[in-house]
């Protein structure tokens, strides 16, 4: 087969939310894609997609997202873009993906991933250790409220949404004392060093499944689309992904509920963390095994099932 590329005439066309995150992440595609092909820029056209998740007036309520509908929030749209061939690609922070991507569309290319722990944003304090008692921490993620509560029940969680520069003021005018962000976010913004954030150790808060990761969407007959995103693919972070998103599935687990999932790579072997927790932070349960490094979806799936049967009925809820 050979391979039509596109060009200024016909452009690929890479959708993507609109978000400045969101956009060095198509920009990062594009040039990736520019570079194995020898293509100029202008053979990409960014597209720009609205999602039910970035519609401010249901955002900018103090709502938790969960109450709004959380499945595929920042997805819907991109995915309907994509099936009716609006955009040919689309670029995610595969952190927010569904486990299972609609019928027709298919996510197995994945960019190396990035830096994958939390940080810790405060302009006053270093770290959660050095919290005051009693103070307020804002977050509108379940995982890192359960994580922080489980250290410190003292602490006071507050909602705190919006993209990393509006947390980021609220910080600034004093709405919480601190908050966390991924370093994987700050970093493509080029961000991590004019923000007071302190990289936090997997072992002290681990990650969301798939944190700093970005996955690309396509068609899933366009071969064209499979054929350029295969140059771009990052093996290593495939097989990562593959065992933390099997944990998750086999867990259930909506972004409704606190769940933490870590796999890394070394020496021919795949070792996976995985942590779920009581909303309020009163229990969390922990498991760490190894395998193959092309067994991560099995140890994902059943370290899943093993956790979700300790935790039992009624875990989750409050
Ligand atoms: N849920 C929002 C979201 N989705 C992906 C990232 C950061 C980048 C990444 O983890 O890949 C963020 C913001 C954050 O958690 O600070």
């Amino acid at each position: 087969m050979t391979l039509t590329l596109p060009t200024p005439a016909s452009p690929l066309k890479i959708g993507t939310r609109g978000s400045p995150l969101a956009l060095a992440q198509a920009y990062e595609t594009r040039d990736r894609l520019a570079r194995a092909f020898a293509l100029e820029p202008t053979a990409f056209d960014i597209v720009v997609i609205k999602t039910t998740g970035d519609n401010r007036a249901m955002i900018d309520a103090d709502r938790p997202l969960k109450e709004i509908g959380n499945k595929g929030l920042f997805t819907k749209e991109i995915e309907e873009a994509l099936t009716s061939g609006a955009i040919d690609i689309a670029v995610h922070s595969m952190k927010d993906m569904p486990t299972e991507q609609p019928e027709g569309l298919t996510l197995d290319c994945y960019l190396p991933r990035e830096d994958v722990r939390d940080a810790f944003v405060s302009p006053a304090i270093g770290a959660i250790a050095d919290l005051p008692e009693g103070t307020v921490v804002g977050t509108s993620s379940l995982r890192r409220r359960a994580q922080l509560l489980h250290r410190r029940p003292d602490l006071q969680v507050v909602e705190f949404r919006g993209n990393v520069q509006t947390r980021l003021q609220k910080l600034q005018d004093g709405v919480a004392s601190a908050t966390f962000l991924a370093m994987a976010g700050l970093r493509r913004l080029n961000m991590a060093e004019a923000v007071p954030a302190t990289p936090i150790a997997p072992e002290d808060m681990l990650p969301a499944v798939a944190q700093g990761a970005i996955g690309i969407e396509r068609r899933r007959h366009d071969t064209a689309a499979a054929a350029m995103l295969e140059a771009i693919h990052h093996a290593e972070t495939s097989l990562r992904l593959a065992a933390e998103r099997a944990f998750l599935a086999a867990l259930d687990g909506s972004c409704e509920t606190p769940i933490a999932a870590l796999a890394e790579l070394s020496g021919g072997t795949l070792q996976l963390r995985g942590e779920v927790l009581r909303p309020d932070g009163s229990e969390a349960l922990t498991d760490a095994q190894s395998c193959a490094i092309e067994d991560g979806a099995a140890l994902g799936h059943h370290m899943g099932q093993a956790l979700r049967a300790r935790a039992g009925q009624g875990f989750f809820t409050l």
